[in-house]
């Protein structure tokens, strides 16, 4: 009986808590994100950028937006690390890709890698957030012309967006995560992860 109000407590009062994975290639800017994130929505001052090192384990964030938890993990980009990514599609809510708009050259990079990311159904239906990182540097392409560069076949069966951000100044970065919220909030992998929560009891994370 205990256990059955304490469940019904627990569905009322608790937060929803989503994990969004934050990938992209080396020097993105992921991790430089994730600590302007954890700056504008907590009062916790972020690791400001000239102590960021290049990551190679997890770094895992968590913020609250109105009544909503959000858990980053963002994962390290070097070549020899991607192939860890796959082991956090299964429990994520939604994706944030970075690109370096200011960096032309690691677009086929950063195109071939994200092919890779969608191709894998562990993710399927996972919304897509991709984000034309640096836009505070002059030389920084706009969002539309990373779209138009990735030309992305089959998105259109996925919710995503394109947003011009910069982790440097927070350009773009409220507009992102309400989109992320609300797309993980309406999206059938979230009630898919919470059927498979509920089937399998108390998530262990
Ligand atoms: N100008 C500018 N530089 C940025 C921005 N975001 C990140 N950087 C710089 O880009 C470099 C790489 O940033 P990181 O955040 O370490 O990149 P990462 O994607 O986490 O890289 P890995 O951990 O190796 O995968 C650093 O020198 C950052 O200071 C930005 O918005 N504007
Ligand atoms: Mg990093």
């Amino acid at each position: 009986m205990f256990s059955l109000f304490y469940g019904l407590w627990k569905y009322m009062f608790s937060k929803t808590e989503f994990h969004v994975l934050i990938l992209g290639i080396d020097k993105a800017g992921k991790t430089t994100l994730l600590e302007k994130l954890k700056s504008v929505y907590s009062n916790l001052e972020g690791l400001p950028p000239d102590r960021i090192v290049p990551t190679v384990g997890l770094n895992i964030g968590r913020i609250e937006v109105s009544n909503t938890k959000l858990v980053f993990w963002d994962l390290g980009g070097q070549p020899g690390l991607r192939s860890i990514w796959e082991k956090y599609y299964e429990e994520a809510h939604a994706l944030i890709y970075v690109i370096d708009a200011a960096s032309p050259s690691r677009f086929e990079d950063s195109k071939s890698a994200l092919e890779k990311v969608l191709r894998h159904e562990d993710l399927q239906g996972a919304p897509l957030l991709i984000l034309a990182n640096k836009q505070d540097l002059s030389d920084a392409v706009s969002a539309e012309e990373i779209a138009r560069y990735l030309d992305l076949k089959k998105l259109d069966e996925r919710v995503y967006m394109f947003e011009a951000v910069s982790a440097y100044d927070g350009m773009g970065i409220k507009e992102s995560v309400e989109w992320l919220v609300d797309s993980m909030e309406r999206s059938k992998r979230t009630e898919m992860l919470r059927a498979r929560a509920g089937a399998t009891g108390p998530a262990s994370a």
